[in-house]
């Protein structure tokens, strides 16, 4: 703790229920410093062969192996989730930055032949300063997958991670320095929304790169149009999950789960609207019933531990009275939605609840119509695959969406019409490094992971080559 108060000065963040360190959010005058070291990284840095980038970059994945306890324990802290969860976000970090350190040298472009012997060819240059700001629920997680293609395209980085979530962001910055990235190359920022509209504002960043909620989102492509600016934006969903009679039942409940508990629910692709085919609704409900209440609750930091924290008092408090709305309106609580006190006492002012599965549920509940983000699952049933899909393309949202059946026809003919970005067949919340992530409608805009990424830190350019001569007109 002494080691990043030291660095990271005056920011409050509390865990579990205690103030871990004091931070001070950068004003104009830090950020102006961070841009500046990031355009000076830049010149080098762009010029670099990919294969060199590449190098550093594969550099910085070791490091990360090689520290992945130490990250993994201070992401439970900075976050509160259980340290399985946080070894996995660690690898996940590790394999995108493996990733991408290989796409870096196939970087290419195209070459046309033209009339007369004259040619044009296309190359990908990168932006320059990008910024990236994150969300609180993947620290880590996210300052990887918006730092790897970033770098590896050839442009530096400024990233600010959620206040509510600072530390090991910076762990990242140290790791960058020491596998051989040039000073400068990534800087990391904290403060709140401030010091987030000071990068987006900044005139010498060319691109922002956000993950966090749907209104943060406008507010940033708001401030990103004034310069005419990129912007990847990774925003909030409402996904649905859907279950098939024909589903193998084992599987589906597994995937339900999986599709609602990481993280204590605090997941953006999160299937949180579970509709199941009626004739095996009963059987459904009353396994994820049974397996959500044997989900193991409290130290994070254990092995045995299978949900941790949520992320702050705040944000707790919002869940759970999801719960009490959800309950106005008519559903029933068939388990959890209660606050939770682990017994021991270094635990006590924990930010714990126990994991809830929501029946009676209705479409038009606010439980089943808005973002959560805390471990609630609402259940519905259906009866035709018409229906389900009208209901389940009902939102403004498209991050993500699933379904479940063992009829390889019906999966990708339900697949093919939902109106999702990233789609699950008989599983959920896989996202492997090497396949593109990111949303449809207001869940955002732009994709990370997978190599079309590098188009979204690139911008193109096209030359013309005349090998003739000039045929003017005038
Ligand atoms: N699609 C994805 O990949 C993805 C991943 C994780 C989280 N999320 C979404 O993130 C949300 C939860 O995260 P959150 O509460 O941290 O979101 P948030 O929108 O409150 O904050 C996200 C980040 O934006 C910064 N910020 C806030 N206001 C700003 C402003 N006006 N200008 C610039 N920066 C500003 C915050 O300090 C933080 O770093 C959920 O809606 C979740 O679905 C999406
Ligand atoms: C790795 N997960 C669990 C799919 C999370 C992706 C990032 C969204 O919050």
């Amino acid at each position: 703790h002494t080691k990043y108060k030291n660095k990271l000065k005056h920011y409050v963040f509390l865990f579990p229920g205690r103030i871990l360190c004091h931070l001070e959010p950068c004003g104009a005058a830090e950020v102006n410093q961070a841009v500046e070291a990031a355009k000076k990284a830049f010149i080098n840095w762009s010029k670099l062969s990919g294969m060199e980038r590449g190098r550093v970059m594969i550099e910085a994945a070791h490091l990360i192996e090689g520290k992945r306890e130490e990250i993994a324990e201070m992401e439970v802290v900075n976050n509160g989730k259980s340290i399985t969860e946080a070894r996995l976000d660690v690898d996940s970090a590790r394999l995108c930055i493996e990733y991408y350190a290989g796409l870096a040298s196939t970087l290419a472009g195209q070459h046309v032949q033209l009339p007369g012997g004259s040619f044009a060819y296309t190359c990908r240059e990168p932006l320059g300063v990008c910024a990236g700001i994150g969300a609180w629920n993947y620290p880590f997680q996210i300052a990887a997958w918006k730092s790897a293609p970033a770098l590896a395209c050839g442009n530096s980085m400024v990233f600010k991670p959620s206040p509510v979530t600072p530390v090991t962001a910076a762990m990242l910055a140290e790791i960058y320095a020491k596998a051989g990235a040039p000073e400068g190359l990534f800087n990391v920022v904290q403060g709140g929304q401030e010091t987030g509209s000071l990068l987006c504002q900044h005139p010498d960043v060319a691109k922002v790169s956000f993950t966090g909620s749907v209104p943060t989102g406008r507010k940033i492509m708001e401030m990103a149009s004034k310069g005419v600016k990129p912007v990847t934006l990774e925003l909030g969903g409402k996904s649905p999950l859907l279950i098939f009679k024909d589903s193998d039942l084992e599987n589906a409940v597994k995937g339900a789960l999986m599709a609602n508990f990481l993280s204590q629910g605090q997941v953006c692709s999160n299937g949180t609207r579970v509709f199941v085919q009626r004739d095996i609704f009963p059987e459904f409900v009353s396994e994820v019933v049974k397996r959500t209440q044997a989900i193991e609750i409290g130290d994070p930091l254990l092995e045995s531990t299978r949900m941790g924290a949520l992320v702050s008092r705040s944000h707790l408090h919002k869940v759970l009275g999801f719960v009490e709305q959800a309950k106005k309106e008519g559903a029933t609580v068939l388990c959890g939605g209660e606050p939770f006190v682990p017994s021991h006492p270094k635990l006590r002012g924990g930010f714990y609840m126990t994991p809830c599965v929501l029946g009676d549920c209705r479409d038009e509940m606010t439980c089943v119509k808005e973002e959560i983000f805390g471990p609630v699952m609402s259940v519905l049933s259906f009866e035709t695959e018409e229906e389900v899909l009208r209901r389940a393309n009902d939102t403004t949202m498209g991050l993500a969406a699933g379904v479940f059946t063992r009829d390889v026809r019906r999966a990708h003919r339900v697949v093919e019409q939902l109106k999702a970005g990233s789609c699950f067949i008989n599983n959920y919340n896989i996202t492997p490094v090497e396949v593109p992530f990111g949303g449809f409608k207001t869940s955002g805009i732009g994709r990370e992971n997978g190599q079309v990424t590098l188009e979204y830190y690139t911008q193109l350019k096209t030359v013309y080559v005349e090998m003739g001569d000039v045929e003017s007109l005038f």
